[in-house]
Order: structure tokens, then sequence, then C-alpha cells
């Protein structure tokens, strides 16, 4: 998944150069970016909850990873200087003539990749639930999401420098591309290496219970679509998800050019402000796993969460433009990556105590589903916006990002009502979101069986 994330914001930083160098408009950064969701969107994600559930974890995470590198290698050519003047490249931009036919390559790729990229995501989280099963799953899952988000603080700091590396006055885009889809080939390999052991952990658990669990609770079935999709409170978790990461993950590929436009940066300065986003989230996610494990408050991490994503992004919208300093933008990128510690690390975990354990393979899936949705739609969305909000505007570095940046934050109140609906529902039905996952007596089995006592 450090891979992955790695991956998929090789090219957040370089829009401008991607524009200056391969003709990429905002909008056809939009399409560019929102292509990664469009198959999973189109049914695959739900496919892949079929095939995880058939097949295991260790195909579906071997064919999940394949796909990443087999997506990564197509967008690699498609912005490389091979592909330029090719057959393939002309015919590709006789047609839709406002997306040059690299992007349209890219976009292809990405599109693949990203199915390998969800597909991933299920994979790994049905893995630890598999993996850490009656001990402390959301600190896991927290570490999981600190590990990617750490990819994407390390991209916001190499991406830009490696597009100079080479050659400093005539910066590209290839290198990075070129370096992420060898550390995806690097991940393939790391996954192979995880089925041995995983094997490994089923011969000890017994591979045929095991396998009868697996049949058992988590099989895809069609029905279960059905009661998923009947439930209230998995409508009101899937609409929070989609609404609170449609204003992160859309926001991430448009930051560095938002925070470029502001403060008249370059964008090597505006990526060092902004990787402190996930470096913060990923400090604080798993300390805040940890601390839902042991005192709950999952409800009202969410809420808080939508709130400090609406002051953050309200900032970008209105203040950032009127008081353009380095310093507003970094505390207002360093709130952000509280909320979205704050989100993550609650939403996740709270999903098997409102959904039946026999739906929650299929839950997951179809969560990231309509997440995938938004996630698909919302950078195209701000592209047109982006592009709407400055007629007659061709320099990268000058666009007005006011109208963007409130269609976040309208994104993110609506999220924290879903949140203040979740918590009052919770409040009167007692679906137990405010309560810790482990109570006193689990805790003391945990470390009985750890050969500790506990004071
Ligand atoms: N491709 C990056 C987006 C990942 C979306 C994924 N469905 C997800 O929600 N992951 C959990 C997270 O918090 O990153």
């Amino acid at each position: 998944m450090l891979f992955a994330y790695m991956f998929v914001d090789v090219m957040s930083p370089l829009q401008s150069l991607i524009e200056t160098q391969r003709g990429w408009s905002p909008d056809a950064f939009g399409y560019y970016a929102g292509a990664e969701y469009i198959l999973n969107v189109f049914g695959f994600l739900i496919l892949a909850g079929i095939i995880l559930d058939k097949m295991g974890v260790r195909f579906t995470g071997t064919l999940s990873a394949s796909l990443m590198v087999a997506g990564a290698c197509i967008k690699l050519y498609a912005i490389s200087n091979l592909f330029q003047g090719t057959a393939l490249e002309l015919w590709l931009s006789s047609w839709w003539t406002s997306m040059p036919g690299s992007a349209k390559l890219a976009a292809f790729g990405f599109m693949i990749f990203g199915c390998g990229c969800e597909m991933a995501g299920i994979t790994v989280s049905k893995a630890i639930a598999k993996w850490f099963e009656g001990k402390e799953m959301a600190l896991a899952m927290g570490l999981e999401m600190a590990i990617a988000r750490i990819g994407v603080f390390a991209i916001f700091s190499i991406s830009p420098r490696l597009a100079e590396w080479i050659s400093p006055q005539d910066p590209s885009v290839v290198p990075p591309v070129a370096f992420c889809t060898a550390l995806l080939f690097i991940g393939l390999i790391s996954f192979m290496v995880f089925t041995v052991m995983d094997k490994k952990l089923d011969a000890q658990l017994g591979a045929k219970a095991l396998a009868n669990d697996e049949t058992a609770e988590e099989e895809f079935k069609l029905s279960d679509v059905a009661n998923i999709f009947g439930s209230r409170l998995f409508w009101i978790i899937a609409m929070l998800c989609v609404l609170y990461y449609s204003a992160i993950f859309p926001f991430q590929r448009y930051a560095a050019n938002m925070l470029q436009c502001n403060l008249g940066i370059d964008a090597t300065t505006a990526s060092d402000i902004f990787r402190w986003f996930p470096i913060g989230a990923a400090v604080l996610t798993p300390a805040l796993g940890y601390f839902l494990d042991r005192k709950g408050k999952g409800a009202t991490m969410l809420i808080l969460g939508a709130l400090l994503m609406i002051v953050c992004h309200l900032t970008f919208a209105l203040v950032l433009p009127k008081y353009p300093t380095e310093w507003l933008a970094f505390s207002a990128i360093v709130l952000l990556g509280i909320s979205f510690s704050l989100v993550p690390a609650a939403l996740w975990p709270s999903v098997p105590k409102i959904m039946d354990k026999r739906f929650l393979g299929s839950a997951y899936s179809l969560i990231f589903w309509v997440q995938n949705i938004g996630l698909s739609l919302f950078p195209i969305l701000i592209g047109v916006v982006l592009t709407a909000s400055n007629p007659g505007v061709t320099d990268p570095m000058k666009y007005d990002y006011t109208n963007p940046m409130l269609l976040f934050a309208s994104l993110g109140v609506l999220a924290l009502i879903f949140g203040l609906w979740l918590k009052t529902l919770d409040a009167k039905k007692h679906y137990g979101l405010e309560l810790p996952n482990i109570s006193d007596d689990k805790e003391e089995k945990i470390f009985e069986e750890e050969g500790r006592t506990q004071e």
C-alpha cells in the first residue's frame, strides 16, 4: 500500500509541469485523476469483492499488485518521449482534442492501476482482519494507513526533486513516474513473500477450519448486497465516507498547485508545505486507533474530523488569498492532517460494529464502491470549476482556487451532517460506536495470552 499510494500521487506536485510539457489543461488533469476510479465505479470493485471472497487473500493480492504494475507501465509509456509522435499518440490526439493523447493513454493506465489499488485495499483489510482477529485490529488498520500516508509524504518530497534530477534546467515528469513504477514492482515481489507467510499462518490455524469460516461468514452473495443496500446505517456510513474522502483525495491532487497560486511559490516549496498533511495523519492515525480500541468515542471522532476539515478548506478558500503567508498555509495543512487521522481511524473500525459479521467483506467493498463514485467525479468537477472560475487564465501559477475550495468545504458540511445523524442514531439505538473495541476483560485476555500480567 505504501508504494501504491506513492504512485497515486506521483503527478500531484507536477500539475503545472505536465501542463507546460504535455499541454494537459486543468480539466484534462482532472479527467486523468478521476480515471483511477472509473472501472471500479462501473462494477470492478464489486467483482473484486467476489474474487476476494472466492479466491482468497493470496490470489487476489497477487492479482491486484500485478494490475497496479501493468497500469503503471502504461502510464509511464504515455507520458514518456517514446510515445510522442507515434501513430497511437496522433490518433488519440485527433479526437476530444482538449484531452491530449498522452493524457488519454495515461488515464487508461491509471484506470488499470486504480482497479489493482482498490482491490489491494479490500484485500489488505481482509488480510488484517484475518491476522489480527480478536486482537488490536483498529491499531493494525491505523498502522497500515499510517504507512500509506508516509508514502504520500515521501512522494510529495521526492517527486519534484526527481523531476529535476536528470536535467535541472529542463525538468521532466518521467523520472518520478519511472521510480514509482519500479517501487510497485518491488511491492509485487513483497506481496509474493507475504503469500508464503500467509500459507504458513493457514497451516498453523488449520487450513480447513479457516476455509470453512471464510465460506460461512464472508462469501459474497447477491442477497447480501440487497441486505446491505437496504440498511440505513450502511448509507449513512457510505455517504459520510464518500463526502469526506471526496474532499481529501481530490484536494490532494490540486493542493500543491493551489498553494503555488496563492503563495506564488515553486512546486518544490508547495510540496514541502503540503507533505506535512499526510505525515501528520501518519503519526496520529495509529495513536487514535489505539485510543479507539481502548476508550471508544468513534462517532465523536468522525464529527470532530469533519469540523476540522471545514475550517481548513474555508481557510484555503477565503483567508489564504487575503493573507498569503506560508505559516497560515502550513497551520491549515497540519490541522487537515489531524482531521485526516480522526476520520479514517474511526470510520473503518466502526463498520464491523454496525454491519452483520456475515456481510462484512461485502460491506467494505460496497462502501469503497460508493466512495469511488465520489472519488472519480470530484477531481473532474474540481477541474471544470477551476477552469470555469478562471476564464482566459493560461498561466498555471495564476489560478483562483476560491470556488473549488468552497466546493470542498461544502462537502465537509454535508459529511458533518451525516456524522451528527450517525451519533444521534447511535445514542438512540446503542450500536456501540462510542464504546471501546477492547473491553477490560478482553484486554486482560490479550495480556494473559502474551504471558504478561496486568496491574
Ligand atoms: N487511491 C487512494 C484512495 C484510496 C481509497 C481507499 N478506498 C480508501 O478509502 N482507503 C482508506 C484510506 O483512508 O486511505
